[in-house]
């Protein structure tokens, strides 16, 4: 299984297909709110026609019985990944997952996941903007620890913080990490960024990838140079 997830931040479906036609293998594809705003939640039927895996970014965070009801429309799709605010709390993640399973397709639910905090607040805007006080390392690790308990399957997180979520939470809870970049990358809006390598170091278990493979020269050539540092 690939252990990339790409991106898919277009604004049209010409420009997915376009992008994933230069592929000739199942690739794992992350789609969020840009494309799904542009093209409803009927893009999600022809990448799947593609025969590609589906991280359905669509970060859930309201009060338990909406985002129950939500993900209970959204486990109809038949998605491999769905995802959630942690900031949310245990109730509406325990609500995410009662969603999920009355919404299952024949007893299977998608894996739900939950933003810890995102991978473009640095430690400075958690403290002074957010509020939140301490290191940004211990607010992730307490958000995974209260995704574990409500019964979630992992999170989102940065790189940095991938191998402290395993201590606490075990190999087996996710770690899906964004704010990747390759050493030449800009960081651009992210601010917890890390190379592809020292993912693979601290035993992330899938990165989030989007321009530094979608803006690139050669996609295919970057994705697959990619994957195989995360499968050495
Ligand atoms: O949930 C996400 O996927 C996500 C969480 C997070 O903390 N940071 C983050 O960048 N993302 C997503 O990961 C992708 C990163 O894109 P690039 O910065 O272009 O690689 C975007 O689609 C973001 O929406």
């Amino acid at each position: 299984m690939s252990k990339t997830i790409v991106a898919l931040d277009f604004s049209s479906k010409q420009e997915v297909v376009d992008f994933l036609s230069q592929f000739d293998e199942p690739v794992y594809v992350k789609v969020g709110m840009e494309l799904t705003y542009a093209c409803g939640l009927e893009i999600i039927k022809t990448i799947k026609e593609m025969g590609h895996h589906i991280f359905l970014d669509l970060k859930l965070h309201d009060i338990p019985n909406t985002v129950k009801g939500g993900m209970k429309n959204l486990a109809a799709l038949g998605v491999d990944i769905v995802n959630v605010h942690a900031a949310g709390g245990i109730p509406m993640m325990q609500a995410a997952i009662e969603g999920l399973e009355e919404g299952a397709i024949d007893g299977k639910r998608p894996l739900c996941i939950a933003v810890t905090i995102l991978t473009s607040i640095s430690q400075e805007i958690m403290n002074d903007q957010l509020g939140i006080e301490g290191e940004v390392i211990d607010t992730v690790k307490r958000y995974a620890q209260n995704a574990k308990a409500a019964g979630l399957d992992g999170v989102v997180c940065s790189v940095h913080e991938a191998k402290a979520i395993h201590e606490v939470c075990g190999d087996d809870f996710l770690t899906v990490t964004p704010g990747i970049r390759l050493a030449t990358d800009a960081k651009g809006d992210q601010a917890r960024v890390a190379t592809p390598d020292f993912a693979r170091e601290q035993g992330c278990d899938y990165i989030v990838v989007g321009r530094s493979i979608t803006k690139s020269e050669d996609p295919v050539k970057t994705y697959h140079l990619i994957e195989d540092t995360m499968q050495k």
